[in-house]
């Protein structure tokens, strides 16, 4: 069968997008998976984070779903919904859209570019779930808040949230960002383990000076990305909690592929918390793939038309990787 498809990213965590409402390709189940494994492979397909289906929805502009590089499916994706609000409010004509994802319809805004000429979209992140299991972690105590777990670390401190994929997140310092811990904890929990049996996404934190965060995030089914929005938006919330950040302000959130605005709200109501991810939604290119079902890893490019988007984006993030560089690997400050 032949797929029409769109390299797109988010702060460089990258997505191949596929719309399944202008095109009836009737995948199943498998498929999706399938599709996911063989054309996310960075060696053999054409190398992506994730697979980003358009879907109709019978009440609202859209349905996203989510599928990370393993074939696992994911409840939500930041960084992938911006990319989604794109594709959608350029195909409807609108500025302003709910998608339909696994747990919630969000909202998607046009907004104005926080990079100069680069489109940039808002997005909203919600429900947010303290409540351990909703992630599932499997703890002997309901929440996890900025506290050590011992099987994890005897020194890191760590909250688990769902916004509403799950989330592990720990503040620390300069050294601990240059040391390979992160990769042994989130490796550690996202193998077989008794904490998360489903896996999670483990981010570290480094604030940088008030209303500045630099977030790593290993995500679950993937690995290392360069940003992960969920999880910039989850470090967002935990930074106002602990009164790092405040509550309403905008945030600048530095990441290895460039850099969010995340914005916490708090509702009088009934205490909960929506965040609002603000960020570019880039397009790399468009491409017609050629793809034998049976064997999707088998597929041939048909056509490909670049966009010249990213030679704007690629000037702006280096120099943001110009900024970490100095404060985070030439910088003695803890
Ligand atoms: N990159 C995403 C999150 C993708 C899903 C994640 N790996 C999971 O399994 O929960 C984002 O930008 O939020």
């Amino acid at each position: 069968m032949e797929i029409q498809l769109t390299k797109c990213h988010g702060s460089g965590n990258d997505f191949l997008l596929i719309d399944e409402m202008a095109n009836s390709y009737s995948f199943g189940e498998k498929d999706r998976q399938n599709l996911a494994i063989a054309l996310c492979d960075r060696q053999e397909g054409l190398g992506a984070d994730g697979i980003l289906f358009v879907l109709k929805s019978h009440h609202a502009d859209a349905k996203m779903r989510v599928f990370n590089s393993d074939g696992s499916e994911a409840s939500m994706c930041g960084n992938g919904l911006r990319c989604v609000g794109r594709y959608v409010c350029e195909s409807l004509g609108k500025e302003e859209i709910l998608v339909e994802t696994m747990k919630a319809d969000l909202l998607v805004q046009k907004t104005s570019d926080i990079f100069d000429g680069i489109p940039a979209y808002s997005v909203e992140i919600s429900p947010v779930l303290f409540d351990l299991t909703k992630l599932p972690m499997r703890l002997d105590q309901e929440r996890l808040f900025n506290e050590r777990v011992e099987v994890l670390s005897d020194h890191l401190a760590f909250t688990a949230v769902a916004v509403p994929n799950p989330h592990l997140i720990s503040f620390v310092d300069r050294d601990i960002i240059r040391s390979n811990e992160q990769k042994s904890i989130a490796e550690f929990v996202n193998g077989p383990n008794s904490l998360f049996p489903d896996g999670v996404n483990v981010s570290f934190v480094l604030p940088l000076g008030k209303g500045k965060l630099y977030v790593r995030t290993y995500e679950r089914g993937v690995g290392f990305t360069n940003a992960c929005g969920t999880a910039m938006s989850a470090s967002t919330l935990v930074s106002a909690m602990m009164e790092i950040n405040d509550l309403e302000e905008k945030v600048e959130v530095y990441n290895n592929g460039g850099k969010v605005h995340c914005v916490v709200k708090r509702s009088e109501q009934d205490d909960s918390y929506t965040i609002f991810l603000i960020g570019n939604a880039t397009y790399l290119y468009s491409a017609d793939i050629k793809v034998d079902e049976k064997n999707p890893e088998k597929f041939t490019m048909l056509k490909k038309n670049e966009f010249d988007e990213q030679q704007q984006y690629d000037i702006l993030s280096a120099a943001v990787k110009e900024y970490l560089e100095k404060e985070i690997f030439f910088s003695s400050a803890k």
